[in-house]
């Protein structure tokens, strides 16, 4: 694995880790409350040192199943749905209580394809989740079962936690699941099958491995591939492993090889200029003044309204924008986090006016830095 790629895992400060439903409930048997309690302990402890995690789980069905007594996981919509909703109250009050522990909060963040397609939302998303992890609170993510339906459906929490990375800009993805990784046949039918301990997210001979999911969880090997491909648009390394190895977590910290890991091709910082950069088109422009031109190109700032002394276009809150300096080059591209109309109101204005101009404060900066690149 390139150097940088595992460095995204001792030195990394944040993580997204997900929890499959096949592991999570022991292979339908309830949620297994032994192997969670394990799992919050380890994700406590790294908090502790200083990572950031976000929780993707999954078990929402199978949970409510349970409850409901149901043996067999139902096909239709409205009863997946309905096992949805009473299982992901149980899941989340089976983490707090595990959490509370070690003195940390939970907070349920339920979302839907549209939440992450629709820059706005996205940025919403993006700026709730940011305030959640600089907390004592382990955010835990599910996808909100009870209004997605059939053709919007992630229908997968891979797919789920690696868009959850790319919007958190995590080091790392980690996929916990029944196996010890991926394989290079599937293990249910081939015991002979021999674990891939490292590869490029884009190596094409890993999809050819890969099969679909047992009959718990959705999308197999299949889908956690995809999911590295996807985290590794953004620069974050993913590992599939096994969530039943001991201390696995805190042993991926400590720099051991555990499980699959899976690099991106590019080094993490290239990787997320690009994904930002080739993402988005420019709505407008946004001229700086040298003090600000300044702060951005040679001290690595975000961009704040003050600095800013004319603006052109048409753009929302959220949206691409370019910056230009005095001379009318462009310097860099981000996502703004006014309407173009605030942006006029409180160009050339310190921060601490913005609440006072418009009413309210969106974020401080115009443009964060994390939303910026620099051209
Ligand atoms: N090449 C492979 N290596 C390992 N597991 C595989 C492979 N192909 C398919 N699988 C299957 O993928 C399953 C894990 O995916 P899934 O059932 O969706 O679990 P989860 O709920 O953890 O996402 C394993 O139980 C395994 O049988
Ligand atoms: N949202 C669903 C998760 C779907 C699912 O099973 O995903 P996965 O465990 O990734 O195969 C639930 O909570 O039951």
């Amino acid at each position: 694995m390139a150097g940088n790629a595992k460095a995204r895992l001792t030195k990394g400060t944040r993580w997204v880790v997900k929890i499959g439903s096949a592991l999570l409930t022991n292979d339908g048997k309830g949620l297994d409350l032994a192997r969670i309690a394990q799992w919050t302990e380890q994700m406590a402890a790294l908090k502790q040192q200083g990572i950031e995690i976000v929780l993707v789980s999954s078990g929402a069905v199978a949970a409510g199943m349970s409850r409901l007594g149901w043996q067999e996981r139902p096909n239709s919509m409205e009863q997946l749905q309905a096992a949805a909703a009473v299982g992901q109250t149980k899941l989340v009050q089976t983490y707090e209580n595990a959490f509370a522990r070690h003195d940390l909060h939970t907070a349920q963040i339920l979302l839907t394809h549209e939440d992450l397609s629709d820059r706005k939302r996205y940025l919403n998303a993006r700026n709730t989740l940011r305030a959640l992890l600089d907390l004592p609170v382990i955010p835990i993510v599910n996808e909100n079962d009870t209004v997605v339906t059939d053709e919007i459906k992630f229908g997968d929490n891979d797919t789920l936690g690696a868009l959850v990375t790319n919007l958190v800009e995590a080091d790392a993805l980690i996929l916990l699941t029944d196996q010890d990784g991926l394989y290079d046949a599937d293990p249910r039918s081939n015991p002979e099958a021999k674990l891939i301990e490292q590869a490029t997210a884009t190596d094409a001979k890993l999809v050819a491995v890969a099969g679909d999911g047992g009959k718990l969880g959705r999308g197999g090997m299949a889908t956690k591939v995809r999911a590295a491909q996807l985290a590794a648009r953004s620069g974050a390394v993913t590992v599939i492993a096994g969530g039943r190895i001991e201390n696995v977590l805190t042993r991926l910290r400590l720099g051991e090889q555990v499980g699959t890991h899976l690099s991106p091709e590019l080094e993490p910082i290239a990787a997320r200029k690009q994904w930002l950069a080739g993402h988005l088109q420019t709505k407008g422009e946004i001229t700086l003044d040298d003090g600000a031109v300044n702060a951005l190109l040679e001290k690595g700032k975000s961009l704040l309204a003050v600095g800013v002394n004319n603006i052109k276009g048409q753009f929302h809150r959220g949206e691409c924008v370019a910056i230009l300096d005095s001379k009318g080059n462009t310097l860099a591209r981000g996502l703004v986090n006014y309407d173009v109309d605030e942006a006029f109101k409180i160009m050339g204005k310190p921060t601490s006016e913005i609440d006072s101009i418009l009413g309210y404060l969106n974020e401080p900066e115009l443009i964060h830095r994390d939303n910026l690149v620099l051209l």
